[in-house]
């Protein structure tokens, strides 16, 4: 384990789904300001995991501890159809306990969706939506974020500044856990992790089969 500045640490996590056997012992340590992947192919069981580490979901076994405030970015949007993006702003204001909502306007702009700031959710593209959604994870300047697929409709502009947020996170102190089905540009991370059955196995020994993680 490296040092005591942890954020994350996940021992021997077990979840089933029935008789479906999804995470059989998933471990990993997250110190701060890491920029850490977590590919696997789908059902391997990434956003159960997920939601387990951001409590959304119980798990059989194990334990999980974070460390400050953690922001969730989840696969599938969760927004109010009928509220405008704005209101969705001010809503988590509330939730997040914030005086102030720079930080989320500051993502508005560098996304490039400020222009969108009183319209309705239902009258936005997906790719709009999922900006919200990174936006509503991490106005709080959380210490660890969680991201489920969060560039999944992003044009390639997006997509890069999406990268440039998760680099300025990370020098930040801010450790950042990002799931994609895609082994794509992973150079862009510090470590990357396959989730492969039911277990984090380190994307460098995978020939050797070691389990759990450290990042
Ligand atoms: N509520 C549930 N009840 C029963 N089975 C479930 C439930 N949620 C997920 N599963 C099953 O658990 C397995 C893992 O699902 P999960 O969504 O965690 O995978 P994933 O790696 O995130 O997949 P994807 O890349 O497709 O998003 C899948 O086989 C899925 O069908």
């Amino acid at each position: 384990m490296p040092g005591g500045d942890f954020v994350l640490r996940v021992r021997n996590v077990h979840k089933r789904y029935g008789r479906r056997s999804v995470l059989r012992g998933t471990s990993l340590d997250l110190s701060a300001g890491r920029l850490v992947g977590i590919v696997g192919e789908n059902g391997a069981g990434k956003s159960t995991l997920l939601r387990i580490l951001v409590g959304d979901l119980t798990m059989d076994s194990g334990t999980v501890e974070h460390k400050g405030r953690v922001g969730y970015c989840p696969q599938k949007t969760v927004l109010h159809e009928a509220f405008t993006v704005d209101q969705h702003l001010r809503y988590f204001q509330a939730a997040y306990d914030l005086d102030r909502i720079d930080r989320a306007l500051e993502l508005l702009e560098t996304l490039n969706f400020a222009e969108y700031r009183h319209q309705r959710v239902h009258t936005l593209s997906g790719g709009t939506r999922q900006k919200l959604n990174l936006t509503l994870a991490l106005m709080h300047n959380p210490r660890l974020l969680l991201l489920d697929e969060p560039y999944q409709g992003f044009d390639w502009e997006t997509y890069l500044r999406f990268w440039e947020v998760a680099q300025a996170l990370r020098e930040s102190g801010c450790s950042v856990l990002v799931v994609s089905h895609l082994a794509y540009d992973t150079d862009r991370l510090d470590t990357v992790y396959h989730l492969t059955d039911g277990a984090l196995l380190h994307a460098g020994r995978l020939a050797d089969n070691t389990r759990g993680g450290v990042a």
